[in-house]
């Protein structure tokens, strides 16, 4: 039973050995109960493989291969010797850079030239920065006590660590978890989401290329509710990290208190609001929220999906976005996001697509709210697509201004001065992300004071660093990644108390 299938991207010229069963102890396997998951493209509504999905008893397997290398291989290794491997696994990602993205888009449907080899140039920032960080971030206190007695403090990593990933960014996700998390020294057992896990597992390989040792990374593609459900009740499983809906991060948190009090990370969703004052550059912050709201098909995390613009220059804002749009957001020519013009995708599902299209029914219908695209829908295609939409003087109140829609769906509502702007920027139960235009340094500095969110952007929007921690308030989330806090989150404290003395 061969774990590799041969496929190929025309549009790129690039022909795979896919594989296609679980990643455990450095080999592919079959799941137990030879259940498999099939793949979609959504750009054609075309199926491009079907893979193993696990099993609670695979899952099982994967956390005893991470316990026994955890235990016995990866614990005893240096710091230094764990970054030596990253660095080796970002030379081999770079290498496959434009192979690796080009899988990305035809498993999710982002746009290959403007979207996809962005997230790879990411990742392969990030493995790097990760890597220099395992043998600096130990580094604790020593808290003298007396003459002769004083402490010292360590960071140790936790040990097997779960790891539950979304598909809006599935190897970019996968890689803000895992790199920092092996450069902490932990083992690990990843679940991507069930329609984008192919990524995941072609470059699984590279880790076996770069030298690490079997059971350190183990992957296992599956259901949520079976494999990522196993995952987060498993009693050896130390920590779990979690991104996707604020729903399934209240359940892993459930599992996780339940079953062995392991720690946990949680990134969920989000409804960030974009504040332009009616002295900010407006052209930049129609970039910006264009591109904030737009990038990724509005698949972001942090997408500014609510645009509070201050009433003087509502107008003119609305004008030149609708422009600015027109020229930028396009499916391109080919209805491909291959193709070099495309900057608007699919979205990822037929699920998803059908949720964002009950989004705008209800606006219209039920809330008989004002909507505008920016291109057509594609109703002759199988493919997922949806063309930048906005709807314009929304209420507050609106589904539309307090739910999380991910997609290409931007919400403008007025605001008359800076207490309305910020009561209506913070009502709503997330806190992710906000981003806030004007040219003055005191409503700035003000905003950033006063907003609810585990980011703020300062005219600019959904310009992420990878040095810079990145995580929500709120029902957005617990914890961070990236930056030091990327590694971090993967390691729990220490204390030694040293008695120098000859008495007790
Ligand atoms: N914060 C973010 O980046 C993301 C937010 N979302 C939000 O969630 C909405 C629905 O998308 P879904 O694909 O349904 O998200 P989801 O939260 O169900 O999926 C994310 C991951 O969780 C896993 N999962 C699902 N149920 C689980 C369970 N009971 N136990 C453990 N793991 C489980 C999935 O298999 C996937 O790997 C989106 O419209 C969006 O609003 C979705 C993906 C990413
Ligand atoms: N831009 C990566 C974070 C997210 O949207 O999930």
């Amino acid at each position: 039973m061969s774990m590799f299938e041969t496929i190929t991207i025309p549009q790129v010229g690039f022909t795979y050995s896919l594989p296609i069963g679980l990643f455990i102890n450095n080999k592919y396997v079959a799941s137990k109960d030879g259940k498999k998951i099939d793949t979609v493209n959504p750009s054609t509504g075309e199926k491009i493989t079907s893979f193993y999905a696990a099993s609670e008893e695979d899952v099982d397997d994967a956390v005893k291969a991470a316990r026994e290398a955890y235990e016995n291989v990866w614990s005893m290794m240096a710091a230094e010797e764990r970054g030596l491997l990253l660095y080796k696994l970002a030379d081999l990602i770079e290498r496959d850079k434009y192979k690796l993205a080009a899988l990305e888009t035809l498993d999710s449907g982002k746009p290959y030239h403007s979207n996809a080899v962005n997230d790879l140039q990411q990742i392969i920032q990030l493995t790097r920065y990760f890597a220099g960080s395992a043998d600096k971030y130990t580094k604790g206190e020593t808290i003298p006590l007396n003459h002769d007695k004083y402490a010292m403090t360590f960071k140790v990593p936790y040990g097997v660590v779960g790891q539950v990933i979304p598909w809006n960014y599935p190897l970019a996700m996968a890689s803000w978890k895992i790199q920092g998390c092996l450069a902490a020294g932990n083992t690990i057992v990843i679940k991507p989401a069930e329609n984008t896990s192919i990524s995941l597992l072609y470059m699984a390989q590279l880790f076996v290329e770069a030298g690490f040792p079997p059971g350190v990374l183990n992957v296992v593609p599956g259901l949520g509710a079976t494999a990522g459900t196993a995952l987060a009740a498993h009693p050896d499983v130390n920590k779990i990290a979690f991104t996707g809906s604020t729903q399934v991060g209240q359940k892993i948190m459930e599992l996780a208190g339940k079953s062995n009090l392991k720690a946990v990370t949680l990134e969920c969703g989000g409804k960030s609001p974009a504040v332009v004052f009616a002295d900010a550059a407006l052209d930049n912050a129609v970039e910006w929220i264009a591109n904030g709201i737009y990038y990724n098909s509005g698949q972001n995390c942090t997408a500014n999906s609510r645009v509070y613009i201050q009433e003087r220059v509502y107008d003119e804002f609305i004008s030149k976005f609708r422009v600015f749009v027109r020229k930028m957001w396009t499916f391109g020519e080919k209805l491909d996001p291959f193709d070099e013009k495309c900057t608007v995708g699919p979205v990822i599902s037929e699920t998803q697509y059908l949720r964002i299209l009950s989004y705008l029914e209800h606006g219209q219908n039920e809330e008989r709210l004002k909507m505008e695209t920016v291109g057509d829908f594609q109703k002759d295609s199988r493919g997922y697509f949806l063309p930048p939409l906005y709807f314009l003087d929304v209420p507050q109140s609106s589904k539309l201004n307090q739910e999380e829609i991910f997609g290409p769906v931007a919400v403008f509502s007025k605001f008359k001065d800076y207490e309305e702007a910020i009561k209506l920027a913070n009502d709503t139960m997330y806190g992710l992300a906000a981003a806030v235009f004007s040219e003055n340094v005191r409503t700035v500095n003000q905003f950033v004071r006063d907003i609810k969110a585990g980011t703020v952007w300062v005219n600019s929007s959904n310009d992420e660093e990878i040095s810079v921690p990145f995580g929500g308030f709120k029902m957005s989330g617990i914890g961070r990644e990236l930056g030091q806090s990327g590694v971090d989150s993967y390691a729990q404290l220490k204390a030694a108390h040293i008695n120098l003395s000859n008495y007790t």
